[in-house]
């Protein structure tokens, strides 16, 4: 009970505090308001009549409790005694600005306005009424009336200590913080109030002369709604209130317009339309006769690929995952965590395609880090192939183990392609790799990669990945739209994609064939791009647009002439199988056209994928790396490959047949890659390739490298072992031809390339001559001898 009462006695007086003291209700605050406004009107008439009746009334100051006395101020003996204060003893002429402050101070309380700032006033107030005392005191001293007793007082104290210089130069410093501090009064302020007169007698000037010129329309446009100090005003479309910048008056009083009355006053507001430049208007114009741009128009035509050029692969049936495979799977799970005395609070299990997830939620007072130390062991203990565990899983609290499905369900590009998440995809360049953990399509866009590098050893479904890519797009996108570039060294996997090359791809002018295959053209094919992206550049320069997705736009908009140069920039995919090879053999040449490509050409529209079997960091050198964010790992044979490409192990625990990590950032996604058979590639490509084309491949700038032949030169002493060997081969076929080295000499492509570099840098064979075979400079065994011999002389 008491405890109760305490409580009871505290909390009212807290409240009747805040509602006496900090929130007067509203007719508190009209009632307040109007009392100060009365009272402001009462001392401005008493202090104007005291100018006049103050010597009469001076005698009858001691009177105030006479009822007979009578004063002759207007406001008798209250206006009498209350201006003796204010304006005798007080602060002489500078007293007005009393009511003025009351009246401020009641219209606030009146109107309810928050009383944001009324206190700077006060203060500012308060000091100038200081100041006018003071300088009227000091100028007008024998005139006690202008600046009062304090006035007076206060000029007299300072100069006994200042003397009349020092409180002149008080004066003006006080009078120089107030005028900067309240009206903004510096050199720019000055600047900037004369330069807008400026421009006002200008655009008056202007408006006369149009008015002048036009009709009555323009009388209504030149109507001007602005406040003069150019702050915009803006308008609520739904009420039509203004909102209007707090205007200053002369004191440098913030007067704030009372909302309610704007509410009444009917403002009607012209909707002006925006001012259109003569080059917008010409667009629109041809906009309006010609319809938009229309890239597409040249393959009107064009019919993308149906979705049944695309097989199901038995997929129909869906995931075939059975309750005992589930079972045994976690039995072993919980048992294999109870042998590390691992207890397990619940489990719960995913089906993907390929593998199951486990998610695991262990006992409380487990940590995390005992589970993932022993993330080998369990492995182990598991006993299967591609188990990977995941402690824990990014935001959840949980442990995820991937165990692999007995049978692995195909995720046919056909279910992904036909998927609602890739047929509504408003992206620029969507790609549906596969299917994730949780049998949802994984739709990504290659634009925002906006580079792709891919790794996995031999026969773990790279190709297949780069085809799922390649196919995405061909399914998606119109022939103007993208073009690829695609190099090949294996000359096997893209040269399906041939059949396309008028519709999709890219090529250097002097080129037969647009897939590159040979690594010299990928040299100039590279820096052929960094002129393409150059000049992309300089388009997106002269058209003041950001990105290529914004150049497009304005160019479809009619908005950029073709005359100058502009025209319908498609994306560019450059995709690279065997980049390993590339690296080896070209070095640097490649890497650094690569590296600049990577770093510039997202903006203009250029995308890079690059996929290698040997992921080693002489590979993917770090440049590279820190330039593709977007990373595949397809099964590699080690954990160091893993780090190599992922930055994260788990790469090697894969399952291979197109099982894949893909991380773009810190998230590391488990996919199943979409399966496309090479014979569907056939097919779309078929299919695409019998429609109309354009007259010939897309031509990407011509680029004149230093030295036509390999540019690379070959030491005597840096000569393959079988250098000697494959010459007289050559020499005796009379054929220059690498593939005729690789047969007789059974050696790898690498190498038998390596060596037709040299037997060219030996004068042996003449340059690359496209898909011909190389010519034979020496004509016979005999010669080829001499010519040996010769170079060791
Ligand atoms: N997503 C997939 N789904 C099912 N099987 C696949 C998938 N990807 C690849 N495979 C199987 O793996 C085989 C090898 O794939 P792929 O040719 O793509 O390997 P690769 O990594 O390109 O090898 P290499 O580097 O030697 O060219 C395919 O023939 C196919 O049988």
């Amino acid at each position: 009970m008491a405890k109760k009462r305490t409580k009871s006695k505290s909390k009212p007086t807290a409240a009747n505090k805040k509602k006496v003291s900090l929130k007067p209700s509203k007719q508190n605050k009209i009632i307040f308001g109007s009392l100060l406004i009365v009272l402001s009107i009462a001392l401005f008439f008493s202090f104007m009549s005291y100018y006049f009746t103050w010597q009469a009334d001076q005698s009858l100051l001691s009177e105030f409790a006479n009822r007979n006395a009578e004063a002759k101020n207007l406001l008798n003996k209250f206006g009498a005694s209350v201006s003796h204060f204010f304006m005798y003893r007080g602060f002489g002429l500078a007293s007005f600005a009393f009511p003025v402050l009351l009246a401020v101070t009641g219209l606030y309380l009146f109107l309810g306005l928050s009383g944001k700032g009324l206190v700077g006033k006060w203060i500012w107030g308060l000091l100038g009424v200081i100041w006018i005392s003071v300088a009227l005191g000091f100028f007008a001293i024998d005139q006690p009336l202008l600046g009062g007793l304090i006035g007076y007082e206060m000029n007299d104290f300072l100069q006994d200590y200042t003397g009349k210089i020092g409180v002149f130069l008080i004066l003006v410093f006080v009078l120089m913080v107030i005028l900067v501090r309240l009206f903004n009064f510096t050199p720019e302020g000055v600047a900037n109030f004369f330069k807008k007169q400026r421009q006002q007698i200008t655009s008056d000037f202007q408006k006369t002369v149009s008015v002048s010129d036009e009709t009555n329309e323009s009388e209504e446009t030149s109507l001007d709604l602005s406040p003069e100090d150019n702050e915009p005003i803006k308008v609520d479309t739904y009420t039509h209130k203004k909102d209007i910048p707090p205007l200053k008056s002369e004191a440098g009083l913030d007067v704030n317009l009372p909302e309610e009355e704007e509410v009444d006053i009917s403002l009607e507001v012209e909707k002006v339309e925006e001012e259109k430049e003569e080059s917008d208007i010409k667009s629109e114009k041809l906009v309006k006769d010609f319809g938009e741009f229309d890239p597409k128009l040249e393959l009107g035509n064009y019919k993308f690929p149906p979705l049944d050029l695309l097989e199901a692969h038995g997929a129909s049936g869906g995931i075939t995952i059975n309750q005992e495979e589930l079972e045994e799977n976690k039995n072993r799970i919980v048992s294999t965590l109870k042998n590390y005395k691992i207890g397990i609070a619940q489990i719960k299990a995913t089906i993907g395609p390929t593998v199951t997830l486990y998610e695991i939620v262990p006992e409380a007072g487990i940590r995390i880090s005992k589970i993932k130390n022993l993330e080998d062991d369990i492995a182990l203990s598991l006993a299967a192939l591609g188990i990977r565990i995941i402690a824990p899983i990014p935001g959840k609290g949980t442990i995820g183990i991937e165990v692999p499905n007995k049978n692995a369900t195909i995720v046919s590009m056909r279910s992904v392609i036909a998927s609602n998440k890739f047929q509504k995809a408003e992206m620029e360049l969507p790609i549906a790799f596969g299917k994730t953990i949780s049998n949802e399509t994984f739709v990504v866009d290659l634009a925002k990669m906006p580079h792709l590098l891919m790794a996995g050893a031999t026969g773990q479904g790279k190709s297949v990945g780069l085809n799922a890519v390649i196919t995405s797009l061909l399914y998606k996108k119109h022939p103007a739209e993208v073009k690829f570039v695609l190099v090949d060294p294996k000359k096997v996997e893209l040269t399906l994609y041939n059949k396309i090359e008028r519709h999709f791809l890219a090529k250097l002018p002097d080129s037969d064939d647009a897939i590159i295959t040979d690594n010299t053209k990928v040299i100039n094919t590279l820096n052929s791009l960094c002129i393409e992206m150059d000049n992309r550049y300089e388009l997106l320069k002269t058209a003041m647009v950001r990105n290529i997705k914004e150049y497009n736009v304005k160019l479809k908009a009619r908005k950029l002439n073709p005359n100058d140069g502009h025209k319908f920039l498609p994306y560019i995919v450059l995709v690279i199988d065997e980049f390993a090879d590339l690296i080896m053999t070209a070095g640097k040449e490649v890497e650094t056209p690569i590296a600049r490509l990577a770093q510039l050409a997202r903006a203009i529209g250029i995308h890079l994928i690059i996929a290698t079997q040997r992921p080693s960091v002489n590979v993917i050198t770090g440049i590279i790396k820190a330039n593709f964010p977007a990373r595949i790992a397809f099964r590699v044979t080690s954990k160091i490959d893993s780090r190599t490409i992922l930055d994260a192990q788990g790469a090697d625990q894969l399952i291979g047949r197109g099982d894949m990590l893909y991380t773009q950032g810190n998230d590391v996604t488990r996919l199943q890659c979409a399966f496309v058979d090479t014979p569907e590639v056939g097919k779309i490509t078929d299919y695409i390739g019998s429609q109309r084309a354009y007259p010939e491949a897309h031509l990407l700038p011509e680029y004149v490298g230093e030295e036509s032949g390999t540019g690379i030169d070959y030491d005597i002493a840096d000569r393959d072992a079988m250098f000697r060997e494959a010459a007289e081969v050559i020499v005796t076929a009379q054929q220059g031809s690498a593939s005729l080295i690789q047969r007789k000499l059974k050696l790898g492509y690498n190498r038998a390339g390596r060596i037709i570099d040299q037997l060219e840098a030996a004068g042996i064979v003449g340059p690359f001559e496209g898909s011909k075979a190389r010519q034979v400079l020496v004509p016979d065994i005999y010669s080829l001898e001499q010519l040996l011999e010769n170079e060791t002389k």
